[in-house]
């Protein structure tokens, strides 16, 4: 594995002002960071890596049509199919009609049916110069109904950038917030009551009191006693909310100075954890570095195959033990044959079980300790996945495990369809941790860098 390679995919797009110099960066090499690609993904137009499996799915697509090509092909292809399914059969009744002819009785109309079926063949061959297929003539006494025009394939729906599926993925969070906030604007000048009526909308959609506070403060500041539009407050509040997030929007480290960089991901069950795992081996993969997986959750026989499944279609090694088997032990043997097999990463799922809580945190600190006799500094990254439907439950999750299990880094799934996103805000505003990555879907493809401008402009609702 050339590392200059590695080097190149992981700091592909950072602002060449925030590279410091070859002389600058002896460590370099090593510290390769995962994620966080500037230009942002939505750029579709920007140099893409050919090794990047999310990018390889929009090479494959980039040529594509444009919204707007695929809206004439499918008018052209509906009109199409027009003109091929009247041809063969208007004429006649046209021509009854155009010349103003009396319904036919029954038994004309069965004459006429029957004259119908005997279309010689050249009639129906130029159906066929149209489009359509070609029918032999038959035989006196035989009938077939026309063919069926072959179907026009749809267009191939064209991909959304990911700023647009970061919105379509926080529109319930968005359109709430801003529907309220609009309501309580209309009319009403910015004074004290509306203020605390919308710092009371902030703390319910979740954001947390710090950053309701930060807006209000930041609004008052500006617009009190003016006249307030919910644009101004959308824009007020895009702008604090990037403010609480840029600190933490920071790309996951990896150090390949160890081999492997151990990842230990932990959270409660169902958070999304093994399938984040899959989507960053696919990330890691696909860009040229060895990957094991670990299936440390040894409590539920189909996590262990669900993420043997996302080993294979990821092309990662793969480590499991046998049901309720010991996971420290099996973090011991995944990190032995990792090293042994010169694995750059290794990515260890745990078991989430929030409600028997002593028995997790001490399976977690066994796991913790086993890997730091392996290597003092393993495991170099603590992942915990957030789900973002649970909202509050999610602050608590994070005090927890972050006692438990050291927890260096955030990812938030499940932010697509969620009216609760807010709570990403309330989470970094308090505990301050990175957040690396942000799910909205359960796609291989479904996971980005956390970008905190992007995030808090689809929060806020604003289209640019
Ligand atoms: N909509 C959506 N679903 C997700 C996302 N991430 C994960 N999921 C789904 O959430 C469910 C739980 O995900 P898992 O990866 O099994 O969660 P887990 O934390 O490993 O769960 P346990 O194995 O029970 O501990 C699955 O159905 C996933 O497909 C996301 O970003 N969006």
């Amino acid at each position: 594995m050339a590392l200059s390679f590695i080097k190149r995919v992981f700091t592909f797009g950072k602002p060449a002002e925030e590279q410091a110099p070859e002389a600058e960066r002896p460590d370099e090499i090593a510290a390769v960071e995962a994620g966080q690609p500037e230009p942002r993904p939505h750029d579709e137009d920007l140099p893409v890596s050919p090794v990047d499996p999310v990018a390889a799915t929009e090479i494959e697509t980039a040529g594509g049509p444009s919204a707007d090509d695929v809206a004439e092909n499918v008018e052209l292809s509906e009109s199409e199919t027009e003109e091929e399914e009247t041809l063969p059969i208007l004429p006649d009744a046209e021509d009854a009609s155009d010349t103003g002819v009396a319904p036919l009785s029954l038994l004309e109309a069965e004459a006429e049916a029957g004259q119908a079926s005997e279309v010689p063949a050249a009639d129906l061959s130029t159906s066929a110069e149209n489009g359509s297929r070609e029918v032999p003539a038959l035989p006196k006494g035989f009938s077939t109904a026309l063919p069926e025009p072959e179907p026009v394939a749809a267009a191939p729906a064209p991909r959304l950038t990911w700023f647009q599926r970061l919105r379509a993925g926080l529109a319930r969070t968005s359109s709430q917030l801003t529907g309220q906030i609009t309501a309580l604007f209309t009319k009403r000048k910015l004074d004290e009551d509306t203020l605390e009526e919308l710092e009371d909308l902030l703390i319910q959609a979740d954001l947390g009191v710090e950053t309701a506070m930060r807006i209000t403060g930041a609004l008052s500041s500006e617009r009190y006693g003016k006249d307030v539009t919910g644009e101004d407050v959308s824009r007020i509040m895009a702008g604090e909310i990037t403010k609480v997030l840029s600190p933490v929007a920071k790309p996951l480290q990896l150090d390949l100075n160890h081999k492997p960089h151990v990842i230990l991901v932990v959270g409660v069950n169902g958070t999304g954890k093994t399938t984040t795992i899959g989507k960053l081996a696919a990330k890691l993969s696909g860009a040229g570095l060895k990957v094991m997986l670990a299936a440390g959750d040894t409590f539920r026989a189909a996590a262990i195959e669900q993420l043997k499944i996302w080993a294979d279609r990821t092309g990662s090694e793969f480590i499991g033990t046998k049901l309720g088997a010991d996971a420290a032990g099996l973090a011991y043997d995944a990190y032995e044959q990792a090293r042994a097999n010169k694995s750059d990463v290794l990515i260890i799922d745990t078991a989430g079980r929030l409600q028997n809580r002593t028995e997790l945190m001490a399976e977690l600190e066994k796991i913790v300790r086993v890997l730091g006799k392996l290597d003092p500094d393993a495991p170099h990254t603590v992942l915990q996945t957030l789900d973002a439907t649970t909202g509050q439950n999610a602050m608590n999750q994070v005090e927890i495990f972050r006692n438990v299990a050291g927890v260096s880094g955030l990812i938030m799934t499940k932010l697509d369809g969620t009216a609760r996103g807010g709570i990403l805000v309330a989470i970094a505003a308090k505990h301050k941790l990175p957040v690396y990555f942000i799910g909205v879907g359960e796609g291989i493809d479904d996971l980005e860098p956390f970008e905190a401008q992007d995030f808090a402009k689809a929060i806020a609702g604003l289209t640019h």
